[in-house]
């Protein structure tokens, strides 16, 4: 750079650390006026005090500065006026706008001008932050399309510990499905690091912006694959300033039933199957019986009789009209009520609702609604399916073949629903058979990571989730797993209850340079022959290193060290039966390390078994073992391709700088 525009740019570099500053202290002062709010003037009565002395104290949390983090991360100059687009709206003590909200509408031209369509923009300025110190300014002026090294430079910044947020350089492509319309439920399919969790979350935090109230009501949750990974991500909505939002795993939602062991893949395949909600609807409506006697109410001096027949007539008729099975039981009460009503009525006898609601909690009437429509817990229900072989049978027949209702069949059947060996797949089966009693609660939105590898059933216990509300379902066929995977988009948007959603893909790989992502992508022709490869946006000529050993356990050893030796996270990714022993060779070896089951917290080299792997990702990654990591996995999946090579695809694509693979056997041969 020549001297004069190194001083211009020192000069630039100096008034903006000036507006900086002055931003910051803004943001004080906004903080400072919320925390002088008095909420006992404010709020009348106790309760609305409390309320609002609560929500005052979120909202003063919400402003606090991080000093760490960038407050704005870029300036548009349209030929008018000058914004600053930030993590969040700052006003000075008049109301003027220091820095808008990033998610605000004003501020998407930083995300989406370019050379075809400036947006109204002269200049657009990013800005490059060290340690929260403003470093370095990038601009473009539109008339030529510019490589932006501050995007590179913030995806190479050494990782520590946790995922962190991408708000100051999401992509055109990225942007889109971020700001996508909240009623609309988006399907991406992406290859792995083109920033599909990372996008999933900031969706969240638009979403939240734009629609809070709507939001706030009906809720939003996050569903990840794994512990790991939602303590790998749990930072960045917080980050965001969004701090209520639920983040679970599947079973994490499941609470009716603990689970405790995991099911043999035929079993698994088979609880997963869409073809059990039948067997469970069946197994629920099996329960209504026709009574064997008349209905007799005595009141007063006089006895009221309905036949049996009119009430099985009457359940009969509340079936066909599909309602829920614990609703139809209230309704049942209330069609018999009145139709003792009538009775009483064309004796001459003048009713209200408050005789119809007698006659309803009447014990002969609560009895033979017991009995014509029983109660049912769902736990119990699912129980039985899974223990007694005849009942299985009579709901099962002619949907799952005897092989198949066998497989389901506990070893030994559940004394109580406590001491049952309940799985994750069995779980999902409660929750069918509990929405099929009462109507599960629908939030406002749905973020779904991970999503290839879920079971027809698993979709249809979020779909309803999300069945009044919209959802950003995320994933990458390429590394389904599961054997019970529905295997393609079309079909798990189905049975998400969501056929129409618009589908998306992106392709363009942020984490993974081109050496390693060309490396993996070898396997793509045997795992998901239908996509792709992906691309990436760096280079990074050496980053991949393939080492063929004889000593395994040495070179193990060396490669952490060599790690250490460099800046970042470090993963250790091996087949999950050899782990045990790779942490005890490390304790004997030395190097610093943590297990994967105790967090990013502890230190940088963290050593991870290979199927809790998805969804992570490190700066240098040690595969250990390629051929141990695919023959772990049993058996195809579901469409017949290899699990393992897809095992193995996912763990090949979590590094950002350097992938090290250890090989004392030979690869697969579709790497060689
Ligand atoms: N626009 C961006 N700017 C900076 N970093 C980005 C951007 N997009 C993605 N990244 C980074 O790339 C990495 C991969 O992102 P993410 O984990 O969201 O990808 P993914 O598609 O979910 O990957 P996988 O399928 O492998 O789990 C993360 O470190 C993320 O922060």
């Amino acid at each position: 750079m020549p001297a004069q525009d190194v001083e211009d740019t020192d000069a630039e570099i100096a008034a903006e650390r000036a507006y900086l500053r002055r931003s910051r202290t803004a943001l004080d002062r906004m903080r400072q006026n919320v925390l002088s709010l008095d909420a006992s003037a404010a709020g009348g009565d106790p309760v609305s005090e409390q309320v609002l002395r609560f929500e005052l104290g979120k909202r003063a949390e919400a402003l606090r500065d991080d000093p760490t983090t960038a407050l704005f991360f870029g300036r548009l100059d349209h030929h008018e006026e000058r914004l600053y687009v930030g993590r969040r709206h700052v006003h000075d003590d008049d109301g003027e706008p220091l820095v808008i909200d990033w998610r605000a509408p004003m501020s998407r031209p930083f995300y989406r001008a370019s050379t075809a369509d400036p947006m109204g923009l002269a200049l657009r300025r990013r800005f490059g932050y060290s340690s929260g110190e403003l470093t370095a300014l990038e601009d473009e002026d539109f008339t030529a399309p510019a490589e932006s090294r501050i995007l590179i430079d913030e995806i190479e910044r050494p990782r520590v510990g946790p995922m962190r947020d991408i708000v100051a350089t999401i992509q055109p492509e990225q942007d889109d499905i971020v700001r996508a319309d909240a009623d609309h439920t988006l399907c991406v399919q992406g290859a792995p690091g083109t920033g599909k969790t990372a996008v999933g979350l900031h969706r969240v935090a638009y979403l939240l912006y734009a629609h809070r109230e709507r939001m706030r009501r009906g809720g939003v949750l996050v569903i990840g694959p794994s512990a790991s990974f939602l303590d790998y991500i749990r930072g960045v909505l917080p980050a965001l300033g969004e701090i209520d939002v639920r983040q679970r795993t599947l079973e994490g939602l499941l609470e009716a039933v603990p689970v405790r062991v995991r099911d043999e893949p035929a079993a698994a395949r088979t609880k997963g199957d869409a073809r059990m909600a039948e067997v469970l609807r069946r197994a629920i409506w099996s329960h209504l019986r026709e009574p064997g006697e008349a209905l007799v109410l005595p009141r007063g001096t006089r006895r009221w009789r309905v036949p049996a027949y009119e009430i099985a007539e009457m359940a009969e008729e509340l079936r066909e009209r599909g309602v829920r099975y614990g609703a139809g039981r209230d309704l049942l009460s209330h069609r018999i009520a009145h139709a003792i009503l009538v009775r009483i009525e064309s004796a001459g006898e003048a009713c209200d609702d408050r005789t119809h609601e007698a006659v309803r909690r009447t014990r002969p009437v609560k009895a033979m609604v017991d009995l014509a429509w029983p109660a049912l817990d769902p736990v119990r229900v699912v129980m039985r399916l899974l223990s007694d072989a005849g009942f299985l049978a009579e709901a099962a027949d002619g949907l799952l073949d005897a092989a198949e209702q066998a497989a389901l069949l506990w070893a030994k059947p559940a004394k109580g629903p406590k001491s049952a060996r309940w799985s994750r797949a069995d779980a999902v089966l409660v929750d069918e058979a509990a929405d099929l009693i009462n109507r599960t609660p629908s939030l406002g939105h749905v973020v779904l990571d991970e999503a290839q590898d879920l079971s027809a059933m698993e979709c249809r216990a979020i779909g309803r989730r999300c069945e009044t509300g919209s959802a950003t379902v995320l994933g990458d066929i390429a590394q389904g797993t599961t054997p019970w995977a529905v295997g393609d988009w079309a079909t798990l948007l189905r049975h998400l209850g969501k056929p129409d959603a618009e589908r998306t893909v992106l392709d363009r790989g942020y984490r993974v340079p081109r050496q390693i992502i060309d490396f993996a992508s070898r396997l793509l022709p045997s795992i998901a022959p239908d996509l792709k490869p992906p691309t990436s946006v760096r280079s990074a000529p050496g980053s991949l290193d393939m080492r063929p050993v004889t000593d395994l356990d040495a070179e193990v050893a060396r490669a952490c060290r060599e790690a250490l030796a460099r800046e970042g996270s470090v993963g250790l990714i091996a087949a999950d039966a050899t782990v045990p022993a790779l942490l005890a060779l490390l304790s004997e070896e030395g190097p610093e390390h943590v297990p994967l089951a105790e967090g990013f917290a502890g230190s940088r080299l963290v050593v991870t078994p290979a199927t809790q792997a998805k969804g992570l990702e490190f700066d240098q990654v040690i595969v250990v073992e390629p051929a141990a990591i695919v023959d772990a996995e049993a058996g195809p999946a579901a469409d017949g391709r290899s699990p393992g090579l897809r095992r193995l695809y996912v763990v090949l694509t979590r590094a950002v700088s350097q992938l090290t693979v250890l090989h004392a056997r030979d690869l697969p041969a579709t790497l060689r």
